[in-house]
């Protein structure tokens, strides 16, 4: 699926001929939108310090140990593919014939993200998320089309180690608090070179940067055992990756089962911890408009195919640029996006 470039303003979709618009069916075809802002020569040279210091320190400042990420990261993922084989029901048990079938999970996906930015990833169950971060995260099994590179380089055992990678259904003892759970982790993954007492007091700083000081000597809990918050157990989840201070974060579903305010707040420090140089990737199902204009990149897939990959703050004008309106002002761009990736269209236009 091309990739419509629009830089520096969205006036070549705007001029383009009726004809090359999305039809109104469940797939927007060849609507796909990659609005980056331009870059120049001399951005690439800006020192991650620069980049801080040009952005709003309000939540950074909150966060001094997590400020620094010592080797910011660019992803970028470019015409991303990806099909499972499967196996035809109808042939088990009974014949000996089995036929393989395949799925296309993902279909031309690409995007960017760079230190400092909050890149979220929307779209309706089953329309390829997980998989996409999976992917982006290097632990895809099976073997992706398209290109995705870290810093221009492709997935190795270096950038691995500076991928941090929460998973949607945390693994988390449930007998042990916050705080041990913290410092075992520390033990595991910090160099062998700190100390007991430098890796202690590392755990310590995560515990105080992610707000979980109240709780820091409950128990995790878990299914059959009442322990932290949801909000809070999220926090330690994110706090075990943080503690080698990746350079890339990547998280699946990081709000889910949240309510709206403590969403917020998650997203807040993960804004923070973009805004320490670092590049954040999240999944996340029905983003509040207060949580979506949180973002500075989207990428909207609808069966694994991006309908839009770009800036956040300029979907609503891009999607109004090829016809579509919701029906209403003030509407959240994101459930609009959600609609229109679902295929409810019959409601929203003029
Ligand atoms: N290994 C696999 N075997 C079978 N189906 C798979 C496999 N991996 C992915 N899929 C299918 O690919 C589609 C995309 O899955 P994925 O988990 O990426 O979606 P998602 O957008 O994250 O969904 P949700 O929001 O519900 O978590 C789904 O229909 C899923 O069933």
């Amino acid at each position: 699926m091309p990739i419509l470039e629009l830089e520096p303003s969205i006036s070549s979709v705007t001029s383009s001929p009726a004809s090359t618009r999305p039809h109104v069916n469940t797939r927007m075809d060849n609507s796909t939108v990659h609005a980056e802002p331009p870059v120049s020569p001399n951005d690439t040279n800006l020192t991650l310090e620069s980049r801080v210091s040009n952005q709003n320190h309000s939540t950074t400042s909150q966060l001094p140990f997590l400020r620094e990420s010592l080797r910011p990261i660019t992803l970028k993922f470019e015409d991303l593919a990806y099909s499972i084989n499967l196996q035809s029901g109808e042939a088990h048990c009974f014949t000996s014939h089995e036929s393989k079938r395949t799925r296309t999970v993902l279909s031309g996906v690409s995007g960017v993200v760079r230190p400092g930015e909050l890149l979220a990833m929307l779209g309706p169950s089953g329309s390829g998320k997980t998989t996409l971060l999976t992917a982006l995260g290097g632990r895809l099994p099976g073997k992706t089309s398209g290109s995705i590179t870290y810093n221009g380089q492709p997935f190795s055992s270096s950038i691995k180690r500076k991928i941090g990678f929460v998973t949607q259904d945390d693994v988390l003892y449930p007998h042990l608090t916050v705080l041990e759970t913290l410092t075992y982790a520390a033990m595991l993954r910090l160099p062998k070179n700190l100390t007991h007492e430098e890796k202690v007091e590392q755990a310590e700083l995560i515990i105080t940067e992610l707000g979980l000081t109240m709780c820091r000597n409950s128990i995790v809990g878990g299914a059959l055992i009442r322990g932290v918050s949801g909000g809070e157990r999220k926090r330690v989840s994110i706090g075990q990756e943080l503690l080698v201070n990746p350079s890339l974060l990547l998280l699946d579903e990081p709000t889910s089962g949240l309510d709206s305010t403590t969403a917020l707040r998650l997203m807040g420090t993960l804004k923070g911890l973009a805004k320490g140089g670092r590049s954040v990737v999240t999944t996340i199902h029905q983003p509040s408009s207060r949580l979506y204009w949180m973002f500075d990149k989207v990428v909207v897939l609808c069966d694994g195919c991006p309908i839009y990959s770009g800036q956040a703050c300029r979907v609503m004008e891009y999607l109004a640029s090829i016809g579509f309106v919701p029906g209403f002002s003030l509407m959240n761009p994101a459930d609009f996006l959600l609609d229109l990736a679902s295929g409810k269209l019959n409601d929203l236009f003029f």
